[in-house]
């Protein structure tokens, strides 16, 4: 099978379980982000992929060929890792040529694919020019084309924009997308940063406790989380727990008559993204709360709404922008369209 495969993958640090039994497919040309809180172990779900670590159990296969105990160097990787910085005394082209000399390779095609490989990173014309004098995003443009330099079979990335600042770190995550889309190398990225791995990927692992919880497309792990860790560590949310009452479901106390749990349920977790509550005058079978705090950000308007002792986010538009101010008594009208139905 073309592409990668992790078959139950552990990973134990004496008595720690940092990996627990990950199974993952990643089709050739995707390009996948694990993410995750610190600590939940995709750096180390990254190492073994590299050969930088053994798993204590579990298979690694690239293109149906077992890679589990191969050398990092004979696996034709391309990685971008944060302590794999640029060799600051050489210049430019020869750290992008660094893996093609050690590989015995010509002078001429060295030459010829620094240039190529320039025009790609949009540094054309820079081959003589010292590392030190880059900016930070020019030097992790040059460290990916080093990485790419040999056409690897997989590129693995381990929060490679983390050292940038948050504007340029945006137009590198567009410019690696771009450069993938142009390339279709498997690629295979480690990042804290959901909005990083939202612009980036096909598919987005969402990691914890050393567990894949989901593994789906930015929108579909947005639109539908498989459980709350998940919808409230991507974007933001409203979790709220919805219990079956006489012939209602009530939530906070309150009986919310448009919505509906299946046959046989008698609570459930919901998540309610806050572009989907709708705040208007209070009113019967929609929840009533009070506004706290309002906040304005320039592209969305923040209204935070006291329920029953729960806070509930509210977004909107400018255009859309409710008219409601502190201590004013808001209706939220809820459906079965706002909800997504978590744990039952
Ligand atoms: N060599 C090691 N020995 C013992 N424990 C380790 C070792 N490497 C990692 N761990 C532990 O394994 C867990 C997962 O670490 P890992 O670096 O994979 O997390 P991560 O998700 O990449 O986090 P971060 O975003 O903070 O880098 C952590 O609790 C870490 O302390």
């Amino acid at each position: 099978m073309s592409g990668l495969t992790l078959q139950n993958i552990v990973k134990q640090f004496g008595a720690f379980r940092a990996v627990d039994n990950v199974d993952l497919t990643v089709p050739h040309g995707a390009f996948v982000c694990l993410l995750g809180p610190s600590g939940c172990g995709k750096t180390t779900l990254l190492r073994m992929i590299a050969g930088l670590d053994l798993p204590t159990a579990g298979r690694v296969t690239l293109n149906g060929n077992d890679i589990t105990r191969t050398p990092t160097h004979q696996r034709e990787l391309g990685m971008v890792f944060q302590s794999l910085a640029l060799f600051p005394h050489l210049t430019v082209g020869e750290n992008i040529a660094y893996p093609l000399r050690i590989r015995g390779r010509s002078k001429e095609e060295q030459a010829k694919r620094v240039e190529e490989l320039l025009a790609m990173i949009y540094l054309p014309g820079y081959a003589d020019r010292a590392v030190s004098k880059l900016s930070g995003g020019q030097r992790q443009r040059v460290a990916i084309a080093r990485a790419l330099a040999i056409s690897p079979k997989l590129f693995l990335l381990d929060e490679p924009l983390s050292a940038l600042d948050a504007k340029l770190r945006e137009a590198m995550q567009v410019e690696l997308r771009q450069l993938h889309q142009r390339l279709g190398i498997t690629t295979i990225a480690v990042t804290h940063d959901q909005r990083e791995a939202m612009t980036m990927a096909d598919t987005v692992v969402v990691m914890n406790g050393g567990q894949i919880r989901q593994a789906a497309s930015p929108t579909e792990i947005y639109r539908r989380p498989a459980d709350s860790f998940v919808a409230d560590f991507i974007g933001q949310t409203n979790l709220v727990e919805a219990r079956r009452e006489g012939g209602a479901v009530n939530i906070l106390g309150q009986p919310v008559t448009a919505l509906s749990l299946s046959a046989g349920v008698e609570r459930a977790t919901l998540s309610i993204r806050p572009e989907d509550v709708r705040l208007g005058p209070p009113k019967a079978g929609a929840l009533t709360g009070e506004v706290t705090f309002v906040r304005d950000l320039g592209g969305v308007i923040e209204t935070f709404v006291n329920v029953g002792g729960q806070q509930f986010i509210a977004v909107s538009t400018p255009r859309e922008r409710p008219d409601v101010a502190v201590g004013q008594k808001v209706g939220i009208a809820l459906t079965d369209k706002d909800c997504v139905v978590l744990e039952q």
